[in-house]
């Protein structure tokens, strides 16, 4: 049996690459990005008009000119217009190009506008006032978004604005996730006295979901053969493998002996923790198996502290620690690492976490409250209300 930290440092040890892909701009949401991206132009692409008004030649206002016939209307889309007369004024409208011969653009709160003519009541205006000067926000040619950051809504509108429909990314690794046990039945069919319904395979799919990862999902029974020829195929057409069960002592749990018969190179099989203690995790060749106990609550926590880390790891995240204070003392006397499901309060800036207490590791319903998971280290009884610990956010 080994440590969590030991653990966690063999599985993060199998860092993976899954190559880069191109996707359709809006599928790279949440995605990392895998290519610098430049500006195609410049930023905004010409001198933008910022206020619905007139645009005039400020030299005409210097002059003393307050009455200006307007000539013609520049509407946002229209090509370039050019103002003829130095001591006439264009309508404009936000978003247009800003007309030729002009330098000043007047909000219609500043004039008096009547029978095609505009009267400036501004007492001054400075030249290219209300006017968003081409190239201001970024040249040409210039570095908009590096790489490996983690695609967010205003990177989208970055990647839109300089046209790329699509878009480099980090590969995600392929996974299937495996149930096994013949208690088990699908979600769709009535369950027998004796029997559950495969639920973990589902809650781990949806947390691989929320990563962006569409995972294949199969039952395996407790049958040491068939186990045996599905695993050996999975294992070539996968980068990962989430086994759900069949890792304990039990006399049908044939897993590691069906692994260890496939020639898995194991790091480790039962971890000093609670939940989650026969915890097995190898690899063969270059696939990764992660052997999560059954229990709901067990694979949970272990694919919560464990495989997320790793993901997160291949995917190169910077995630900010986050860390919360108990708002009770807790007392926990076995000598394992004790993974606390807690709930959390925000006291005035201070993370609160109150443990969810009085549940065994099969109880799926405390899974719905648990809003982040808290590891207690093995060497102490006793933790005391107030006391900060690294917490995992759900
Ligand atoms: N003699 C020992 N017995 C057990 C030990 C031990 O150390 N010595 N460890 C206990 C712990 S801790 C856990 S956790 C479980 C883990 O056992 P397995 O990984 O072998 O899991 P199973 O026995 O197959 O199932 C346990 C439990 O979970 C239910 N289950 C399994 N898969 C699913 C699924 N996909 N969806 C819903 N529920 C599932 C299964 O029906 C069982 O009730 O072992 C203890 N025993
Ligand atoms: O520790 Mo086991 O993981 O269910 O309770």
């Amino acid at each position: 049996m080994i440590s969590v930290q030991k653990a966690l440092n063999l599985i993060l040890e199998q860092q993976r690459g899954f190559g880069t892909e191109e996707v359709p701009l809006l599928q790279s949401a949440g995605r990392v990005l895998a290519e610098p991206v430049f500006a195609d132009r410049d930023f905004p692409p010409y001198n933008r008009v910022m206020m619905d008004g007139i645009a005039i030649n400020g030299e005409a206002f210097e002059r003393g000119i307050r009455k200006f016939t307007i000539e013609n209307i520049q509407a946002a889309g229209d090509p370039q217009k050019k103002l003829e007369n130095n001591g006439n004024c264009l309508e404009v409208m936000t978003g247009a190009i800003l007309p030729a011969n002009t330098d000043v653009v007047v909000p219609y709160e500043q004039c008096e506008i009547a029978e095609g003519i505009a009267i400036v009541k501004a007492e001054t205006v400075i030249t290219m006032q209300n006017v968003h000067l081409q190239g201001t926000d970024s040249k040409r040619g210039e570095l908009l978004l590096e790489k490996w950051e983690r695609i967010t809504p205003a990177m989208i509108g970055i990647m839109a604005s300089v046209g790329l429909s699509q878009v480099k990314v980090l590969r995600l690794p392929k996974i299937t996730i495996c149930s096994t046990g013949d208690e088990l039945v699908d979600v769709s069919e009535q369950p027998d006295a004796h029997q559950v319904r495969r639920s973990n395979v589902y809650m781990l799919a949806a947390a691989l979901l929320s990563e962006g990862i569409h995972a294949d999902t199969v039952h395996l029974p407790d049958d040491p053969t068939r186990m045996s020829s599905e695993i050996a195929s999975l294992s070539n057409s996968n980068d990962v493998v989430l086994f759900s069960g069949a890792v304990s002592k039990g006399k049908f749990d044939y897993l590691p002996t069906v692994l260890q018969e496939l020639g898995m190179q194991q790091a480790f099989h039962t971890v000093a923790q609670r939940p989650g203690k026969p915890f097995l995790f190898g690899t063969i060749k270059n696939t990764l198996i992660f052997g999560f106990p059954g229990n709901p609550v067990s694979a949970f926590v272990c694919y919560h502290q464990f495989f997320k880390q790793w993901l997160h790891q291949c995917m190169r995240f910077n995630t900010t620690k986050q860390f919360a204070a108990l708002a009770t003392d807790v007392h926990f006397k076995p000598a394992l690492s004790y993974h606390l499901l807690v709930t959390l309060l925000n006291n005035n800036g201070k993370i609160v976490a109150t443990p969810i207490t009085g549940s065994t590791s099969g109880d799926l319903v405390t899974l719905t409250k648990a809003e982040g998971i808290i590891t207690l280290p093995p060497d102490r009884d006793y933790f005391k209300e107030g006391e900060v610990f690294e917490l995992n956010l759900l």
